[in-house]
């Protein structure tokens, strides 16, 4: 299933993290829509073909959430790139995306290219010191970066994240009110089928990281809690 649109659940695998190649294969066919190979720090190429090639023995689709230039590579069936909506610091909303275009501008099939709008909400979280994102947001702001991301800018995803922290349900509500066209992504503290029931009751793909690496058996479970 390559269509973002048709997603209910995606698992985040850390290239700077650990997976055994038991929990590596109960996580590939768990049912999950995708399989997003991302983080914020440590991530080197080395670390993402490695990780890449053992995702690659399943059928599951296996998508490239690029952070850093180094880590590019082909083989993936689509590449996501956020850019951070909320943060005053271009180098985020579009500069290293500049240095990249004009790295891979000739070789890319644009059409395997997702823009992930991000709002990060959690202060404490490394994505959000890194681009020095404005967490400080209350509803109508939240509301007004998902209006941006839907009719301004157009993009396919509008990313809510929490990483590492639960978030607030009435924000991802609003959120959702706002968007037609593009989807909105949770991410952040999922590790229980009932938190999954509750942020994917708005959220059109929920997002599910950390849990796999310190809860691994709540977390599988987070795939059926979305899956009607
Ligand atoms: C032929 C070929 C090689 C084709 C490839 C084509 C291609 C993909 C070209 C690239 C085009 C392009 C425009 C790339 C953008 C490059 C780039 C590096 C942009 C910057 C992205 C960005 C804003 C990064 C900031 C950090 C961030 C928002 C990361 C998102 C992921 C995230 C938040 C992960 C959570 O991290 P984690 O480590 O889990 O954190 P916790 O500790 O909180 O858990
Ligand atoms: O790691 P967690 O907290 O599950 O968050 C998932 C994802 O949104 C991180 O980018
Ligand atoms: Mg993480």
């Amino acid at each position: 299933m390559y269509d973002v649109r048709e997603w209910r659940h995606a698992f985040k695998l850390d290239p700077n993290k650990d997976i055994s190649d038991a929990d590596l294969e109960k996580i590939c066919e768990s049912g999950t829509s995708a399989i997003i190979i991302g983080g914020s720090d440590g991530v080197t190429l080395e670390n993402v073909l490695n990780l890449m090639s053992r995702v690659r023995r399943y059928t599951v689709p296996c998508v490239l959430e690029v952070s850093t230039i180094e880590s590019i590579t082909p083989g993936f069936d689509l590449y996501f790139i956020p850019t951070v909506l909320n943060t005053t610091d271009a180098k985020w909303i579009k500069g290293i995306h500049h240095e990249a275009v004009k790295e891979y501008g000739v070789l890319m099939n644009w059409d395997e290219l997702l823009v992930e709008g991000y709002c990060i909400l959690n202060n404490d979280c490394k994505a959000a010191k890194l681009t020095g994102a404005n967490t400080d947001l209350n509803e109508e702001d939240v509301v007004a970066y998902a209006m941006m991301a839907e009719h301004l800018f157009k993009m396919p995803i509008f990313y809510l994240e929490y990483s590492g922290k639960y978030g607030d349900i009435d924000l991802v509500k609003a959120a959702k009110a706002q968007l037609n066209q593009t989807k909105l992504f949770y991410g952040g503290g999922i590790s229980s089928a009932a938190q999954a029931k509750e942020m994917g009751q708005f959220a059109d793909v929920i997002v599910v990281g950390n849990a796999l690496y310190e809860n691994f058996e709540e977390a599988l479970k987070t795939v059926k809690a979305v899956m009607d």
